[in-house]
């Protein structure tokens, strides 16, 4: 894409509780219409609960917010920062809304999601599209989004950071227990989604040409990646698991678990673990719960060592990789990018500014297919000349 002289940029994510009295309504809103099971939701409420009712994302998103801010300053580059979510306040409609009273015309989103695929892209842009819609702003307010960043080195650095520190720990871990030789291995972790939305990830001829789905092909290259910048992890085992599974059990979701493949590691030897979480961007329920709570608790149980490195949260590289990401859209005065290039680490990198037609397309129970911004087939978004 050409850049665009945009005057705003919209930080999008995905909201959570601030309260006990926020859960059950958060999780409606998040599962309206997806055959979500009543246990599945009361299971997920005590995650919650047990938190005071509290989603530790919002107070991520608020110091993203924070440190986009500082590092946009510090570029000297003018562009206000506005946060809206998909499922909690404040959301992304009254957001846009407020973005076009203050006077914004052209947004540049951020979404905390680095990947392909329906939950991670589609329904980002689909939930603008439909907000533009709702409110009348289409055709008025423009909104694009950056690319998905899975292989932009900001993203990449801090899992690697991460991993470095990960294997010291858990060797440390071993050695203290006597077992210096141990075997160790490198489980790298995302948000399982059922399989039919693995299928329809990405644009459909690069689907065709690889050996995964593009949501796995995505994230097997940023498993690469980050073991290529380790030194220490050379030679070790490694894999990619799935966690937090929701859905009817008939429905097939990306496998293994998380919980499932560590006990079939301690059985084949394996006596320690670095678990890095590179389906996600900060440490929030999905990772304090399911990782921190549920399989260092398997950890302990099948007595292996457990280490969970950190997601890329407010670290330098990543709010620098965002601003990049930003920067490579953006026209200056002189109508170039305010940033040459586009910067990338991983295998299948960088992605599209725009997606395809039918990209992580999902058709509603009624037969219809939202409207959605940012790719060759928005219906919305552009503005009319
Ligand atoms: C790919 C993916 C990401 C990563 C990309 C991204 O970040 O967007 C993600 C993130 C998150 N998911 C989150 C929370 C939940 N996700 C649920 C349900 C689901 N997630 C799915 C996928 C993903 N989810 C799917 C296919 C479902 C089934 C229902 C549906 O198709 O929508 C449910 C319902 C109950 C349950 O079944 O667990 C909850 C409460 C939170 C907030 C955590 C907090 O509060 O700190 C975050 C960041
Ligand atoms: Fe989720």
């Amino acid at each position: 894409m050409a850049p665009k002289p945009y005057d705003a940029v919209l930080l999008a994510s995905f909201g959570g509780p601030e309260g006990q009295d926020d859960v059950i309504p958060f999780l409606r809103n998040v599962t309206r219409g997806r055959g979500i099971p009543d246990e599945r939701l009361e299971e997920v409420a005590t995650h919650y609960r047990a938190n005071g009712g509290i989603s530790p994302i919002n107070a991520q998103n608020r110091a993203l917010k924070a440190a986009m801010e500082a590092e946009l300053a510090a570029r000297g580059i003018d562009l206000p920062v506005y946060w809206g979510n998909r499922n909690w306040a404040p959301y992304i409609q009254p957001t846009l809304q407020q973005m076009f009273d203050d006077g914004h015309r052209r947004v540049l989103m951020f979404s905390t999601s680095a990947y392909a695929g329906y939950s991670s892209c589609r329904q980002y842009r689909e939930d603008i599209g439909v907000a533009l819609r709702e409110s009348g702003l289409e055709g008025r307010l423009e909104v694009d989004k950056v690319r998905q960043y899975f292989d932009h080195p900001g993203f990449i650095e801090p899992f690697a950071e991460g991993l470095a520190a990960g294997l010291a720990d858990v060797r440390a871990q071993l050695a203290a227990a006597g077992e210096e030789q141990a075997p160790l291995r490198i489980v790298f972790t995302t948000h399982s989604i059922p399989t039919s939305d693995a299928a329809a990830a990405g644009p459909r001829d690069l689907a065709a040409e690889l050996d995964a789905d593009v949501y796995s092909a995505q994230h097997l290259a940023v498993a690469r990646a980050v073991l290529d910048r380790v030194p220490d992890a050379a030679g070790l085992e490694w894999s990619l698991v799935f966690q937090s599974r929701s859905g009817a059990p008939h429905v097939p979701w990306l496998e293994p678990d998380i919980n499932d493949a560590l006990a079939e590691y301690a059985a084949a030897g394996t006596r320690g673990v670095v678990v890095v979480p590179i389906g996600f961007v900060s440490d929030h329920m999905e990772v304090v719960w399911d990782l921190d709570t549920e399989a260092k608790d398997t950890c302990a149980e099948l007595g292996l060592a457990f280490h969970r490195a950190p997601t890329p949260g407010t670290h330098r590289e990543y709010v620098r990789g965002i601003v990049d990401l930003v920067s490579e859209r953006t026209a200056g005065p002189d109508g170039k990018a305010l940033l040459p290039g586009r910067a990338s680490a991983a295998e299948l990198g960088p992605w599209f500014d725009v997606c395809r037609p039918n990209c992580c397309v999902k058709v509603m129970r009624d037969g219809t297919v939202k409207p959605t911004i940012a790719a060759v087939d928005s219906e919305v978004g552009v503005p009319q000349p």
